[in-house]
């Protein structure tokens, strides 16, 4: 499923009209009939209906959704909160159709008569504003939204919250608190964002006809399912050996943070890498490799001085390497000599990430692929700017730093956003809240280092990942363990589960 701006779905929709030959009035009969479709197998037809319609093409699916249940005999009213002539177009050829049907149609003018008109109601359905919204709501829809929001209603928005933007990075200004949302075709950056998709509600999306190829064209971010996790994940070869399924490299764990090297080695060889090999401190041999005896281990003398030729030859048979797990905030020249001196795909995560900050300039040097997977502190850290503003724009911020230091970004959170350094960006939101819990970014980490190794594309390499580590979260979650409970190690049990589901 793709993921849009509104922009790019104006194109898409330009797309389907030019070059695929469907009417504008076809698609938006198609919007209004298929949102009514939903409608008509959620909500009881002795319920009474009001339908809000302002002046664009939402306004125009406002009407075809009253046309489809008038039909079925639900009790409706239009409710047009614009002037006539700002109606124009298919959403006036629809009005059209409407009236041809019904007399139901009443133009209300400001806040106080709307309240008045929808106090007996008990739906509400939305289609004041949609995906062309802009700026700062105006006067008279303004106090027209805020009084639909104080209603006691079930308010259903057709394709988008009227009042919200399509797009991250906009401050919200007012829109309707939706209980429930129809989205036309594909859902909007802002049902991912966590300042936004509050106002959604729950939301599913309705199809209106317009090709995959259109999307391919102009859509550049996609919602990650079971479905890409199959098309994409690799087959265990018959033959394998350990030495063709990956070998990873784990350098971090302070004498304090020995478990985070811990949770990742398990979890990249819980989810199939054939040798892993932790690189740490001496003081945590002992507690490291009893918790993971699976794994092998090169001593370093410390987790801040260059890397000796020794440990240089060790590491030239790796397949890739993360770096940063426990490692502490001191100084530290391991991570420049990593991007230096070796080129292995390199995943930076935890306070690697804080080493990496003074780096930025030198990771294009690298020559392998580097990956950076920062929660919203850290992606805060990275860029200079708040925790709230990254909440407000993590689209935007996680593609402009991929493209800028060219790196793959995953920037994790409820829905976690994966992003190429060409751009490209793929949400997973796999997972629950039971992985807000220390520990779960490590067995990301572990995962993450698997599928790099084991996947010859790294976008979905690290979307499949990430499907992994929520899917298994989610699996405990419905069956034996609930989201207080859940461990990080439970997370890495968890993996056979979903591993079953694969094939
Ligand atoms: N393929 C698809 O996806 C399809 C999409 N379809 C549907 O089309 C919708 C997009 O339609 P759209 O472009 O007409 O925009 P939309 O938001 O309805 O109206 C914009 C108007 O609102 C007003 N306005 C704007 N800002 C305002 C503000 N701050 N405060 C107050 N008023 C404001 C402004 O009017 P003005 O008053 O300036 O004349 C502006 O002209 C889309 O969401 C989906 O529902 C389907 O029908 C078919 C296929
Ligand atoms: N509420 C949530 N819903 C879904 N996933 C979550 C939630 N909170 C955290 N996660 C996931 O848990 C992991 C936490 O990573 P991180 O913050 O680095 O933890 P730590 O550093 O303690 O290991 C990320 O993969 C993140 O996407
Ligand atoms: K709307």
């Amino acid at each position: 499923m793709y993921i849009v701006t509104a922009e790019e779905m104006y194109e898409i929709d330009r797309y389907a009209i030019e070059k695929g030959g469907i009417e504008g009035k076809v698609l938006m009969e198609n919007a209004g009939s298929q949102v009514a479709q939903q409608i008509i197998q959620s909500y009881d037809n002795n319920q009474k209906v009001a339908i809000v319609v302002g002046s664009g093409n939402n306004g125009g699916d406002g009407f075809v959704i009253a046309r489809y249940l008038a039909e079925y005999s639900y009790d409706i009213s239009v409710f047009q909160l614009v002037a006539d002539h700002k109606i124009k177009g298919d959403a006036a050829f629809h009005k059209a159709l409407w009236l041809n049907t019904s007399d139901k149609l009443v133009h209300v003018t400001d806040s106080h008569q709307l309240k008045q008109r929808l106090v007996d109601c008990d739906i509400v359905i939305d289609a004041i504003l949609g995906i062309g919204v802009s700026g700062a709501i105006r006067e008279p829809i303004r106090s027209m939204i805020d009084a639909i929001n104080h209603l006691p209603v079930e308010k259903i928005s057709v394709d988008i919250p009227s009042g919200l933007p399509a797009n991250d990075g906009l401050e919200v200004d007012l829109a309707i608190h939706a209980d429930q949302t129809y989205i036309i075709e594909a859902p909007k950056e802002t049902a991912f964002c966590e300042k936004t998709s509050i106002y959604y509600g729950k939301w599913e999306t309705v199809k209106i006809g317009i090709s995959q190829m259109a999307y391919a064209k102009h859509a550049s971010k996609q919602r990650w399912c079971i479905k890409n996790v199959r098309a994409t994940f690799p087959k265990r070869e018959k033959y394998a050996h350990k030495g063709s399924n990956g070998r990873g490299l784990v350098i971090g764990g302070q004498q304090t943070m020995p478990g985070a090297i811990v949770l990742a080695a398990r979890a990249a060889l819980r989810s199939g890498a054939g040798l892993v090999t932790v690189a740490t401190i001496k003081e945590n041999l002992p507690i490291v490799s009893s918790s993971c005896i699976e794994a092998t281990y090169h001593l370093l003398p410390n987790l801040t001085d260059r890397l000796t030729d020794r440990d240089l030859e060790a590491f030239e048979k790796i397949d890739a390497i993360t770096f940063g797990m426990g490692i502490g905030r001191d100084d530290s020249q391991l991570l420049s000599d990593l991007i230096e001196k070796l080129d292995k795909p390199l995943l930076i995560d935890a306070d690697g990430l804080y080493h990496a900050k003074p780096l930025l300039e030198t990771l294009l040097q690298h020559k392998a692929p580097i990956v950076v997977t920062p929660h919203y502190g850290e992606m805060a850290m990275l860029t200079n700017k708040t925790v709230p503003e990254v909440k407000r724009s993590p689209f935007s911020i996680s593609r402009q730093f991929a493209e800028k230091y060219q790196v793959y970004v995953v920037l994790k959170g409820k829905h976690t956003i994966i992003t190429a350094p060409n751009g490209e960006q793929i949400v997973s939101d796999q997972g629950n809240a039971g992985l807000a819990k220390g520990g779960t970014g490590d067995v990301l980490t572990g995962i993450l280092l698997t599928m790099i190794m084991q996947h010859e594309e790294l976008l979905p390499a690290l979307a499949n990942g990430c499907y992994l580590h929520g899917t298994s979260a989610d699996y405990l979650v419905e069956d034996n363990h609930t989201e207080r409970d859940l461990l990080a190690t439970d997370v890495i049990e968890g993996l056979s589960q979903v591993f079953r589901t694969l094939s």
